[in-house]
């Protein structure tokens, strides 16, 4: 089984955005209206990648009892603001805000986690939009490690507005043959063991088990689940699906850096346009 690490890629892309930075002088701010200890670990995360190549970050904290109001006219008002290049809204956030609802007040020029809707929406018509750094670090994984996608059974287990959505559209751009999964699929194994390409995002630590994965199938593993160690695990059973799978991102190591080095690349790709 091949591991497709995520390390030297995301080292490249930071390489790129450092170059581009320099003289674009790009700001990003990241609005946070939760006290989840995982969400928080990765806004600190992204603020030190941030610093590390040359693009200023802004946590505008919010509290995790933040009004929906409050956030949407934060959003605005980053959104009008011409020194701010990148808004992103974190998510978790306090019961009764809807992110989908909020990410509307973000200009979606400015929208480089692709979360407002009218992003989804051009990007689902295939016109340029920012994609959410998730999906989008799938593809560039996929694109790095050489795997072809035209013409392959890709299957994404996962639907959110984050992830699994957006992900399939970008592989249906890419000529692969699409198919989604989510907690009402009947017989997942049946599903995903047809993929040539699987992508799991479910939250799930071990929820993919040999039985779910064809022999010789790539697998992205797009979950981070805290473990009871103060680790983190992915949504594959790795001991069970290494020996079946041709392929496998590892978990911490794979996706995860990827993604936060493609919303900086977003957002110095933002504040050039
Ligand atoms: N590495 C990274 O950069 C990132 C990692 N993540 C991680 O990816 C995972 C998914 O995140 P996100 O999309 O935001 O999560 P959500 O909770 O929003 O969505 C999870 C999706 O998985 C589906 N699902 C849940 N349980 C099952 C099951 N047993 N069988 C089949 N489908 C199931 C849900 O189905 P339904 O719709 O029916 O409820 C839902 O569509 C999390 O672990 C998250 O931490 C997220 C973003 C970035
Ligand atoms: N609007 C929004 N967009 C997101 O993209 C988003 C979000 N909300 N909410 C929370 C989740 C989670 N997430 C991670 C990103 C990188 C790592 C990451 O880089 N993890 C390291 C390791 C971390 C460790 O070892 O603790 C790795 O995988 O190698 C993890 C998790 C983005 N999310």
């Amino acid at each position: 089984m091949r591991t497709l690490s995520g390390k030297e890629l995301a080292a490249a892309v930071r390489e790129r955005v450092r170059a581009e930075a320099a003289a674009r002088q790009p700001r990003l701010a990241v609005v946070v209206a939760t006290a989840d200890e995982a969400s928080l670990w990765y806004v600190r995360s992204i603020a030190k990648a941030a610093a590390g190549v040359g693009i200023a970050c802004d946590v505008v904290e919010l509290g995790p009892h933040a009004a929906p109001e409050t956030i949407a006219a934060t959003l605005a008002g980053l959104s009008a603001d011409p020194g701010v290049h990148g808004v992103m809204l974190q998510t978790p956030l306090p019961p009764g805000a809807s992110a989908q609802e909020l990410a509307a007040a973000i200009d979606p020029a400015k929208d480089v986690d692709g979360a407002a809707p009218l992003s989804l929406g051009r990007l689902a018509a295939g016109l340029p939009a920012f994609a959410p750094a998730t999906a989008a670090a799938v593809l560039a994984l996929l694109d790095h490690h050489g795997v072809e996608l035209a013409g392959r059974r890709a299957v994404v287990v996962g639907r959110s507005t984050v992830v699994g959505k957006p992900l399939a559209h970008l592989l249906l751009d890419r000529h692969a043959t699409v198919t989604v999964c989510h907690s009402r699929t009947r017989d997942l194994a049946a599903v995903t063991s047809q993929a040539e390409v699987l992508v799991v995002a479910a939250g799930r630590a071990g929820l993919i088990g040999a039985g779910h994965v064809a022999p010789g199938a790539v697998v992205i593993d797009v979950g981070t689940n805290p473990t009871a160690g103060g680790g983190l695990t992915g949504d594959v059973d790795l001991a069970a699906v290494a020996p079946v799978a041709g392929a496998l991102t590892p978990v911490p190591g794979g996706v995860g850096p990827v993604t936060t080095a493609l919303l900086l690349e977003h957002t110095v790709r933002a504040a050039g346009a």
